[in-house]
């Protein structure tokens, strides 16, 4: 049985003062009965794996380089967020994707990094505007999956994260029924390239203007095992609302 997880993308977002939030989502939820994760700026993790020890949540980075150490400069290793205090990471965003031109093939290389380091690894896929509209959604995202996601996995391990690009932060979201499509089409993806056992413990998360008010109904939905919850984890007024309609939809 997959756990369900929350997880918070602070993104370049936060500072010191952050912190406070933090502690307030992991006082809100001590006996948290779903994974909750937030991956704030680098910047600040070592600081919050300190402000939430002891706590139900856990810590995760953003991004890793694919090498453990070297000629890397501003470059972060797998090794060194776990050395840090932070249990996963989330790889592939689109984000990174736009921004930084990392192409599938790297972020395979960054997840088995992240896997070799002890990491989990949150792998994000997801189709533009241009492309859902050019019907191409599906094909899209499971070539992502195919190229982002390594050989020889444990299933436990590995997260896949769907965000359609033209969900984030714009407070559009799929249909329930485009993101049942999408979920159930990587769960057989999965099935076939690395066998039932395996694939049906890689958790499937929806991410794209995750809201309080829209949590619950996309919870609902058939293999959806959780979010990537991006501005709405910033806060733990918005993010602790999430987390309930999480532990609801586990049961
Ligand atoms: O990683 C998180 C996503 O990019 C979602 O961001 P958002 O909840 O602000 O739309």
């Amino acid at each position: 049985m997959r756990r369900k997880l929350a997880a918070g993308n602070w993104k370049m977002n936060g500072t010191g003062e952050a912190l406070t939030a933090l502690e307030a989502i992991a006082g809100a939820h001590p006996a948290a009965t779903v994974d909750l994760l937030i991956c704030p700026p680098a910047t600040l993790l070592y600081r919050a794996a300190q402000a939430v020890s002891g706590s139900r949540v856990r810590i995760g980075g953003q991004d890793c380089h694919a090498a453990n150490a070297g000629a890397h400069t501003g470059d972060i290793s797998a090794s060194m967020l776990a050395d840090a205090g932070a249990s996963a990471v989330i790889l592939g965003h689109s984000e990174r994707r736009a921004d930084h031109g990392e192409t599938d093939a790297q972020v395979c290389d960054k997840a088995r990094a992240a896997l070799d380091a002890g990491l989990i690894a949150i792998i994000c896929i997801g189709e533009t505007l241009a492309q859902r509209e050019a019907g191409q959604t599906l094909d899209v995202v499971c070539a992502q999956l195919a190229g982002s996601v390594p050989d020889g996995i444990d299933g436990s391990r590995v997260v896949i994260a769907y965000e359609p690009v033209w969900a984030i932060g714009t407070g559009l979201v799929p249909t329930l029924e485009q993101i049942a499509e999408v979920h159930d089409t990587l769960r057989q993806q999965l099935i076939g390239r690395f066998g039932s056992e395996t694939a049906e413990a890689i958790r499937l998360l929806y991410g794209g203007s995750v809201k309080p008010g829209n949590a619950a109904e996309i919870f609902a939905v058939s293999n959806v095992d959780g979010a990537l919850v991006g501005g709405a984890s910033l806060s733990a007024a918005d993010f602790s609302p999430i987390v309930t309609a999480l532990e609801q939809a586990a049961g």
